[in-house]
């Protein structure tokens, strides 16, 4: 039995989307300065001009956003929920930032009410910036990943998340077993993945930290519940690289120890890839695996530039993440602005024009997570959406008044939005913030 109708509702706003890829699409774009969606039972019915949408839908009632850019909502595709309260660690490389800031405030996670509390602030940050789906790297500990799915479920987010494994060379604390690892893993899994918005993702914190046992556990869980998402991080910085080759010496590469493992494949996403060989942009093209860019953590962790023109040649997917807290804040916009300085500043970078951003912060990160209800607003797609509209006597709002075009004040809004631009943002037509 479906549920009853109800009452649609026509937004009336200047929007921007990529229906399509601007990577491969010139035209990719679609800017709308007085646009109409109408949405009803969460689902966007029609799209386009709002003199063309209330020419056919008259009797519609109206919401009124002139005046700011309704987008949609961003998908953040790597960003760890244990780590909300130690974003600003500033100084140091990756492993020392792990071993010193990020590993102790993950130890802290067992308790179940810290991480309720963790869950929360964590949360509300995602949806604050206007983030609507997010692929979180979860917790070392069971309890923590239910904390998280029970916020995610009461406050509406998109979330793919699951328990974070390791058997080494972290703290004795993080570490697991392989048995363990795919039996927690499996009762996550049968309690979350589907459960309303709620999806699973296996998660292996890095090759650095993990066995083949438990490689092929994770790989016994994909096999096993075949529709769960894969996440790990690969080539973020040299010393993990060779660290990880030291450990896998019959591995051809960083990729090859998830590859031989059957970890690599079209629900894979793998975040940084600072560092890739040839042969592994090819592997990850050819498994259609994406790579998620976090350009603010790279940048803070001194990891190095990402290589984006090289993934294109390849065909590799990519999307963005803020890699909380390696990154510094959930804002999309910031990590939009970072990938498009650090592509000005490098030798051979890829100029990013607004539609680009706004293509990696939304369409990009809906397709690495195969979730084609999400990332635009095509008929048909639920209506997830950001309405940024700064206060009055901000910078941000007096670009936005004056303006030649939606296109300069998305570019703005990529150059100088934050959070506090986020006026309201909702999740399959609900209202989760603001309104
Ligand atoms: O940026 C990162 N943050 C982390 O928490 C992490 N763990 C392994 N590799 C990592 N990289
Ligand atoms: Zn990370």
């Amino acid at each position: 039995m479906t549920s009853p109708s109800t009452a649609p509702t026509l937004y009336r706003a200047t929007y921007l989307h990529t229906p399509r890829n601007p990577f491969t699409h010139p035209d990719a774009l679609d800017a709308q300065s007085d646009g109409g969606l109408l949405v009803q039972d969460g689902v966007i019915r029609a799209a386009g001009s709002f003199a063309e949408v209330r020419a056919a839908h008259p009797d519609a009632p109206v919401t009124d956003l002139r005046g700011g850019l309704l987008l949609p909502g961003f998908i953040d595709t790597h960003v760890h929920y244990p780590q909300v309260r130690v974003i600003g660690g500033l100084g140091l490389p990756l492993l020392d930032w792990l071993d010193q800031c990020a590993l102790p405030e993950e130890a802290r996670m067992a308790d179940l009410a810290y991480a309720r509390g963790v869950a929360r602030d964590f949360i509300g940050g995602l949806i604050g910036a206007g983030t609507t789906t997010a692929l979180v790297f979860g917790s070392h500990f069971a309890g923590a990943v239910d904390a998280f799915f029970e916020e995610a479920t009461r406050t509406g987010l998109r979330a793919v998340t699951g328990l974070v494994v390791s058997d080494r060379l972290l703290r004795e604390e993080l570490h697991t077993t392989p048995q363990r690892a795919y039996d927690e893993g499996r009762a996550l899994i049968e309690r979350w993945h589907g459960t309303g918005r709620a999806l699973y993702a296996v998660t292996p914190r890095f090759s650095l930290s993990a066995s083949e046992g438990i490689l092929d556990a994770c790989a016994a869980l994909m096999r096993d519940f075949p529709g769960v998402r894969f996440t790990s991080h690969i080539n973020e910085n040299t010393r993990e690289i060779q660290t990880v080759r030291d450990l896998f010496p019959g591995a051809r590469d960083y990729l090859d120890t998830y590859e031989r493992a059957g970890l690599v494949g079209r629900h894979s996403v793998l975040a940084h890839n600072v560092h890739p060989t040839d042969r592994e942009l090819g592997v990850m093209a050819a498994h259609r695996c994406t790579a998620a860019h976090c350009p603010c953590s790279n940048s803070a962790l001194g990891s190095g530039f990402f290589p984006l023109r090289r993934h294109l040649d390849a065909g590799v997917h990519v999307s963005l993440g803020s890699d909380v807290g390696g990154g510094t804040g959930f804002s999309l916009l910031k990590e939009g602005l970072q990938a498009h300085f650090m592509q000005n500043l490098m030798p051979g970078g890829v100029p990013l024009s607004p539609a680009h951003l706004l293509y990696l912060a939304t369409l990009a990160g809906a397709e690495a997570l195969d979730l084609p209800h999400t990332g635009s607003f095509q008929p048909g797609r639920a209506f997830d959406a950001v309405h940024l509209n700064p206060a009055p006597g901000t910078p941000l709002d007096a670009v936005f008044r004056h303006a030649s075009s939606p296109e300069r004040a998305l570019a703005a809004a990529f150059a100088t939005g934050t959070p506090a631009d986020v006026a309201r943002v909702w999740i399959g037509g609900d209202t989760v913030l603001g309104g």
